[in-house]
């Protein structure tokens, strides 16, 4: 008598692009190579007078975009007590009254700005929704913290505009996030000349492109989850230029990426650095040669050390068992000018292939809306239609 085995391939599925995708997951020898952790890459040379020294910080950030779409950034220079004042902030921020927070609910305005409530967003749609809440802004030319002045050829009202909550408790949020987000500005104007030299291409290539770019700070406050069939921001790619991540230490990696085997790999918490992500734009420039890689967010209540694992934690399905802990991050969204045509690079054209360009501001609302309409879809967020 004789049996047979089947096995049947799994799937890690993901919102990549606005579209649903899936990926198998590969082991033995049916596993591709692909990297297994995410580099880490000390910034101090970003500001070297010395093109020399820009350009081996280019080589190390290129190689990362490449074959992760992520790394650590350490020593990046701007001031660690500013990181920790945002967070206070932010913490703060979160633990004001429902009200205070809701009077600038996002679904007030087009460009999305304001506050998100506990699964409104929902990126995986075979989750009961993202167990995160939220608060974005970005350019806006009326506040005056930006120094600003408005496209000429675009009417007031077609500019994005923020939310600020104008209740007194919340006096204090909104200074503290515009420190973080001018620095956060200057450190990725900075960071667009290495990526133009990882790229082979002058330092100030992107300049003309950035006058004005788009540009966001989300805070986030994700509560613990108990179930490991919740997620605190669905698996996606990014839909902006690149990202810079800041998050709070939790105990366990919350922030997982996903390698080329299906496989998610943790990303750790290290004091006061960032985290960088290439996102979907500079992967359409470079014709697919950089990574805009697949994440996703679990703030899983950290496993109770057990002699199997030895208390470690291997950042894959973890069962909410353990202590209990908030997470909080704030990704810094960068992405070129609205009215800016971009299209792959002509240095990745192949000869005789026809290349779109496509308006930035343009492609950016289309994703937004997928983003829009995927909310409070289903009757569980609070203020379905109130607004
Ligand atoms: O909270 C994080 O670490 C990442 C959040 C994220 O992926 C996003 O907001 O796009
Ligand atoms: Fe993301």
């Amino acid at each position: 008598m004789s049996t047979t085995t089947t096995t049947t391939t799994q799937y890690v599925h993901y919102h990549d692009g606005g579209k649903p995708g899936r990926r198998p997951i590969l082991t033995g020898s049916s596993a591709k190579p692909t990297f297994e952790s995410v580099p880490k890459i000390d910034m101090r040379r970003i500001y070297s007078p010395h093109l020399s020294d820009r350009q081996s910080l280019a080589n190390d950030v290129g190689a990362a975009c490449r074959d992760v779409g992520f790394f650590y950034a350490v020593n990046h220079g701007i001031d660690e007590e500013l990181l920790d004042r945002t967070f206070d902030a932010v913490k703060r921020f979160f633990g004001l009254e429902e009200d205070v927070k809701m009077e600038c609910h996002n679904q007030k305005t087009e460009r999305f700005r304001g506050y998100e409530g506990v699964l409104e967003g929902k990126l995986d749609p075979g989750t009961r929704g993202d167990l995160k809440e939220g608060f974005l802004m970005g350019e806006d030319f009326t506040e005056p913290e930006q120094n600003l002045t408005p496209l000429p050829h675009l009417p007031d009202t077609q500019h994005s505009r923020n939310q600020w909550p104008s209740h007194p408790s919340a006096a204090f949020f909104r200074p503290a996030i515009y420190e973080y987000y001018n620095a956060m500005l200057s450190f990725s104007r900075r960071l667009l000349g290495i990526f133009a030299l990882a790229l082979e291409l002058p330092e100030d290539y992107f300049d003309t492109i950035t006058k004005h770019p788009m540009t966001n700070v989300r805070a986030v406050h994700y509560p613990p989850q108990t179930s490991p069939k919740d997620v605190g921001i669905g698996a996606h790619t990014d839909f902006c230029w690149f990202t810079l991540v800041c998050q709070s230490h939790t105990v366990n990696p919350a922030l997982e990426v996903l390698n080329a085997n299906g496989i998610w790999v943790p990303v750790h918490h290290h004091p006061h650095s960032f985290v960088v992500n290439i996102a979907d734009f500079l992967k359409l420039i470079t014709g697919g040669r950089w990574a805009s890689t697949v994440h996703r967010v679990r703030n899983l209540a950290s496993p109770t050390q057990s002699p199997e694992n030895g208390g470690e934690c291997d950042g894959h399905d973890r069962e909410g068992s353990g202590q209990m802990e908030e997470r909080y991050s704030l990704p810094f969204f960068f992405s070129p000018d609205e009215d800016a045509t971009v299209s792959v690079l002509e240095k990745f054209r192949e000869e005789g292939r026809e290349y779109e360009g496509f308006v930035v501001g343009e492609y950016f609302q289309r994703r937004l809306d997928i983003d829009r309409t995927t909310h409070l879809e289903e009757g569980e967020g609070r203020r379905k239609g109130g607004y």
